[in-house]
């Protein structure tokens, strides 16, 4: 039996763990930890998660395809261009199943996700949707996607949404599920959920108000805005607007750019980096206290570490 946290418990849960832990990697791993068969529970209602996994794969389609370089890395693409790369059901495991493979990864530092054909994702495949359009199942594929999600966040990697087209409905929550987003000339990002007579199910709506603060989160979502990357920028959606190929922000495809873009957050050993991003997510996700238990432990991985004494031995400035 394991616990498929419901997002309410997620902080809940986080918290006990870090409190019964006395090693950061312990709390990491434990955190991380998320076995591949078993019973789902969550506040509200208990389900088998094969069954959920069963049930989606029954919505064929497209897939979620990941790239591990040497660099560190990694580039994430979700691949379904005849719908606009939306999520039909078997690519809504594919992502669960991708992440587990990242939270696996010991030597990365850093994640790209983009989507396929110059566009990012327009959400749910409605052709799915529209067969599971009950609330039972309603339920059961977002909280699936919410625990994906939520692990996709919480990996020891700086990752950036390279929004390319338009990212609407369930893939602006997933713009929301990375740490950074980076918007290319003429994208958008829309929450469409209220036209479809929705909220955004995929924890995409308690992501925004972290991001942008609850008023500009119910301007968004309240209004179903259109964010451009002006209007990105200007809210604090967007990290970074890259200019057209031939101006200023330099030159390549713009997943050359986005790694460029990184690049200057992932420079550095592996550990130090992946330490950096646990630092800044229990500050952003615990009360004070536990977040700085949770750096105290985190401080102990890297202090008298290989890069630690490399740096002290060759008495570096920072000029
Ligand atoms: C929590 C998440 C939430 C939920 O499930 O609860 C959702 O995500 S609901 C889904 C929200 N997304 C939408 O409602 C997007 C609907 N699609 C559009 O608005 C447009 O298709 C758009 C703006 C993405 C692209 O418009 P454009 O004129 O450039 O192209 P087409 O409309 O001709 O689209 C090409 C082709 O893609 C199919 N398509 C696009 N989006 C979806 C989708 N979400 N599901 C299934 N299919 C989609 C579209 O039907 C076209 O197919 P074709 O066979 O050529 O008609």
């Amino acid at each position: 039996m394991s616990l498929f946290l419901h997002s309410r418990m997620v902080s809940c849960a986080l918290k006990r763990a870090l409190v019964r832990s006395s090693s950061c990697c312990g709390v990491w791993s434990r955190l991380l930890q998320r076995p591949s068969r078993g019973c789902v529970s969550s506040s509200l209602h208990v389900f088998d998660r094969d069954e959920i996994r069963q049930k989606l794969r029954a919505f064929p389609g497209g897939s979620v395809d990941l790239l591990k370089q040497d660099s560190g890395v990694a580039v994430l693409t979700i691949n379904n261009p005849s719908r606009m790369n939306a999520f039909s059901g078997s690519m809504m495991v594919d992502l669960e199943e991708r992440v587990t493979q990242l939270e696996k990864w010991a030597d990365g530092k850093g994640l790209i996700v983009q989507g396929a054909d110059e566009t990012f994702c327009s959400g749910s495949d409605l052709n799915a949707v529209r067969a599971i359009s009950n609330p039972q199942d309603g339920r059961k594929m977002c909280m699936f996607m919410q625990d994906a999600l939520t692990r996709l966040l919480r990996l020891p990697l700086v990752s950036v949404a390279l929004v390319e087209g338009k990212a609407l409905g369930g893939g602006a929550e997933l713009t929301t599920a990375c740490d950074f987003r980076l918007m290319t000339p003429g994208s958008v990002i829309q929450f469409v959920h209220k036209h479809m007579g929705l909220v955004p199910g995929w924890g995409g709506a308690a992501r925004l108000v972290r991001i942008v603060g609850s008023q500009n989160a119910l301007k968004l979502l309240g209004g179903a805005v259109k964010v451009d990357p002006e209007l990105g920028a200007h809210m604090g959606l967007a990290d970074g607007v890259m200019e057209g190929s031939q101006g200023a922000g330099g030159t390549g495809t713009p997943l050359q750019r986005a790694e460029d873009w990184l690049g200057r957050y992932v420079e550095g050993p592996a550990p130090v980096i992946r330490a950096v991003k646990k630092v800044v997510l229990s500050g952003r996700e615990l009360p004070l206290s536990e977040a700085l238990r949770t750096e105290k432990d985190v401080f102990g991985t890297v202090w008298g570490a290989p890069a630690n004494l490399q740096a002290l031995a060759s008495k570096s400035k920072h000029k």
